[in-house]
């Protein structure tokens, strides 16, 4: 079965407000960008996603992961990763440690051959035993995406993961997170203030407004819209 996202009937309010009313699916290896000002529910989304949506909002609708309803499942039990602006890595933890701490337990060889493979693959060879606080701002996001990646995810949340790059890094960075997100056939939901993040990524783009969203694809950005409410 081709792996998927599906938000079915999405209505997410903060008290009486309605913030959003969506229904999407995401395909794996594909991308959806989700744009919009400040206070338009980017991030309440990817937090209801996640399961982790603060006490002050409230949502019906569903979200399928693979075929599965995972609408009630704890947060920890419903293999979305998330990469965030920050890498956010553990500053008592090697590089590799990082990334062991994520990873689904099992033999301890293989799994360090196996990050082994994944530092070299994204540019990283034998950093393994490096402090974190030791790499550059683009070092450190390639060991929280091998984090996030080994960690075993059905699907991938971007939380403005390039916003703190500076441009050659940028344009690398997210080439090589939308490579591994269509290696991995994963589906992906990406918020971000960039035009260009939201271009590399050659998917769907849906801009949110505070009251109503406009929704268009890659090629017709913001034309049409349609009301919420
Ligand atoms: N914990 C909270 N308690 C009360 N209101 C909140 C809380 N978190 C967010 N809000 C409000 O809910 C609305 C949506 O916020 P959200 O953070 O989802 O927006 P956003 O589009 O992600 O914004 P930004 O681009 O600034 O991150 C905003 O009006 C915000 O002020």
């Amino acid at each position: 079965m081709q792996s998927s996202l599906q938000i079915k009937d999405l209505q997410l309010f903060r008290q009486s407000e309605q913030l959003l009313n969506l229904n999407e699916l995401v395909n794996g290896g594909d991308v959806l960008t989700i744009m919009g000002p400040s206070g338009s529910g980017k991030s309440s989304l990817l937090n209801w996603l996640t399961g982790t949506l603060p006490s002050v909002f409230s949502a019906s609708g569903e979200v399928w992961l693979n075929g599965q309803n995972i609408g009630d499942l704890p947060a920890n039990s419903r293999h979305i990763g998330v990469l965030y602006q920050d890498a956010l890595l553990f500053s008592h933890l090697s590089v590799a440690g990082n990334i062991l701490f994520a990873m689904p337990k099992g033999n301890k060889k293989q799994r360090l051959e196996k990050v082994d493979q994944a530092l070299e693959q994204v540019g990283l060879k034998d950093m393994g035993d490096r402090h974190p606080d030791s790499l550059s701002g683009g070092q450190q996001a390639r060991v929280a995406l091998l984090r996030m990646l080994l960690s075993e995810p059905k699907a991938i949340l971007l939380d403005e993961p390039f916003s703190k790059l500076d441009t050659q890094l940028r344009v690398d960075t997210r080439k090589l997170v939308f490579d591994l997100i269509r290696e991995h056939k994963l589906p992906a939901i990406m918020v971000t203030h960039d035009h260009s993040d939201a271009e590399a990524a050659q998917g769907k783009i849906i801009t949110l407004h505070s009251q109503e969203h406009l929704q268009s694809d890659s090629q017709e950005l913001l034309t049409r819209e349609v009301h919420v409410r």
